[in-house]
Parts: structure tokens; sequence; C-alpha cells
């Protein structure tokens, strides 16, 4: 059993509202977001675009309803922009995640991303870094990750994500040997390694020592396999279907569990399923998602 008072759950706004695809749950309310996460039992949190930019106005809102701020996406251009612009960004976000009582802050470099290419095929066309380019990825994660860290107690965790830089096991583990454990920890994501047919039990075997955030994402393999015959974008997947609450698809979690109860594991873990709200309720599936978490962690 994973331990309560160590391992939180939490769950992403991206099932109510798809800020990527913003016709993806326009109608459901920043209100009704927050209520249903905490109906659900979750008292975590990541952070979309209809929620509050103030800091008190978001807090009072999360405590009516007894939900914390656990992690907020950030995009980084550490190898195609220049260092001190993605570094004046990050500080800004990560002041707001430090006031919200934040741990962890997760970070996707972004530079030649496909991910929001709505004609790029996801499985196509990804951008392949060279030498330099890994030299300036992970030579500016370290000294951001030591920005956050020493500055304003945050740990930058990096999130691997199909179309994008770092996608394949052999990129993670790349990024992951060539930064510091001590300021570059891994957001662990088992749909999207799931996604691009790497084993997510292999890779958190192997890192879960470095592991500070995890994303619980599951895939519909049939809706997988028509992204790539069709040669569909990374978004036309979303709208598809491709993602699902865990359970609900191919990913085995009871090892993934077990990986995680091993090591005695610290910190959250954020049911994240991004799909259609119009075709996958999000209140019954975060519900569904919490009764399979809890039947399998006896969280
Ligand atoms: O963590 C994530 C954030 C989303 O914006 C992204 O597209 C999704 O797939 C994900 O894993
Ligand atoms: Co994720």
């Amino acid at each position: 059993m994973l331990n309560k008072e160590k391992v939180k759950l939490g769950i992403a706004p991206i099932a109510w509202t798809n800020d990527d695809l913003p016709d993806l749950g326009g109608e459901n309310t920043f209100e009704q977001c927050v209520s249903e996460m905490a109906l659900a039992g979750f008292t975590g949190s990541e952070v979309g675009n209809k929620y509050p930019k103030d800091v008190e106005v978001l807090k009072k809102a999360l405590k009516l309803r007894g939900v914390e701020i656990c992690n907020a996406w950030f995009s980084t251009f550490l190898i195609s922009k220049p260092y001190e612009e993605t570094e004046a960004e990050f500080r800004k976000h990560v002041a707001f995640l430090a006031a919200m009582g934040a741990k962890v802050v997760g970070v996707s470099e972004q530079s030649y991303s496909t991910q929001g290419m709505l004609d790029q095929p996801v499985f196509e066309g990804k951008h392949e870094m060279d030498d330099k380019e890994w030299d300036l990825l992970c030579n500016g994660l370290n000294r951001l990750g030591k920005v956050s860290k020493e500055e304003y107690g945050v740990h930058l965790t990096f999130h691997h994500h199909m179309g994008t830089v770092v996608q394949s096991a052999t990129e993670v583990e790349r990024m992951m040997a060539g930064t510091d454990p001590e300021y570059v920890s891994l957001l662990f994501d088992s749909g999207h390694f799931a996604y691009c047919n790497e084993d997510p039990v292999a890779m958190i075997t192997k890192y879960v020592d470095r592991i500070k955030h995890v994303h619980l994402k599951d895939i519909r393999p049939d809706v997988v396999k028509q992204v790539r015959e069709e040669k569909m974008s990374f978004l036309a997947g979303v709208r598809a279907g491709a993602f699902t609450i865990p359970g609900d698809g191919c990913v085995s979690f009871d090892p993934i569990f077990k990986v995680l109860e091993d090591a005695s594991y610290e910190g959250y873990m954020v049911v994240e399923a991004e799909q259609d709200p119009a075709k996958a309720n999000p209140l019954e599936y975060a519900m569904s998602a919490r009764k399979f978490i809890s039947e399998k962690t006896g969280l």
C-alpha cells in the first residue's frame, strides 16, 4: 500500500477544459472544475487558463473546497532562445507556484515541438537534437533547477512529451544523464511513454529515485493506432480519445504503483486524462479514476 502521509492525489483541469483545444469544455467554469475535483475526492490540482491569476483569489477558492495547487506546466525554449529569456519567464511562474504552496514545477522543452500543430502527424517530423542542442537543454535545465530550488524552494521536474525533443526512452535517458539530480527530477507520465510504445514500468523502475511528480494517464490503444495509421496530429488524437483515465486503457498500473510503493515515493500522483468532456463526463471520469486508485493502492 502507498503511504497516505506521503502520497497525495491530484487531478488536472484539462479533463474539464483543454487550454490547447479551447472548444473542448469551453462551457465548463473554473468553479465547476474545482468543485468537481473536490467532490471526486482529490486534494490537489494543476493550473488551467481559467484559474484566477491572483494568488489570494485562487487560494480562497481552493481552500473552500479543500484543494491545493501541486504543479503547473511551464514551456521552456532552451535550445531556440537565449537562456535569459526563458529564465525571466520561469522566475515569474515559479514565484506564483511558491506563493501557492506547490513543491514542484513541471517543465517541457517546447522548441520545435509539434504538440500544438494541427497539420503535423504526431508520429512524424519530430525534431531530433544535435550535440550542441543537448548541451543547451541540459545546462539550461540545471540552471533553472538551481534557481527554482535554491531561490523558491520548488523542484524542477521534467515532463517528457509526444512531439517534443524529449519523447522516447533514449531521449529521456540522455536528458537524465546530462542533468544534475540535485536540480532536475523527472515528471513521469505513464500515458506519454505508452503512446510512443515505450515501457512505462521499465522507465519508472529505472528512475523512481529521481521522480518527484507523477501523471497517471492511460491510452486507448485502438485510438493511438488510428492516430498512427491516419497520420493524425497530437491534438486530433486528443479529440478522438487517445487519452483516458487510469484503468480505462491498456497501461498496467499495478506494477507502477508497486514500484512507487517499494521506493516509498513521496509527492503527488495526478490523474491527467484530456479527452472531449462532451463524450467523457469529467466528474464521472474523475470519480471512476479515484475509485480505481483507491482499489489499487488503498489511498
Ligand atoms: O502534462 C501534460 C500537459 C498537457 O498540456 C499535455 O498536452 C498533456 O498531454 C500532458 O501530459
Ligand atoms: Co502529463
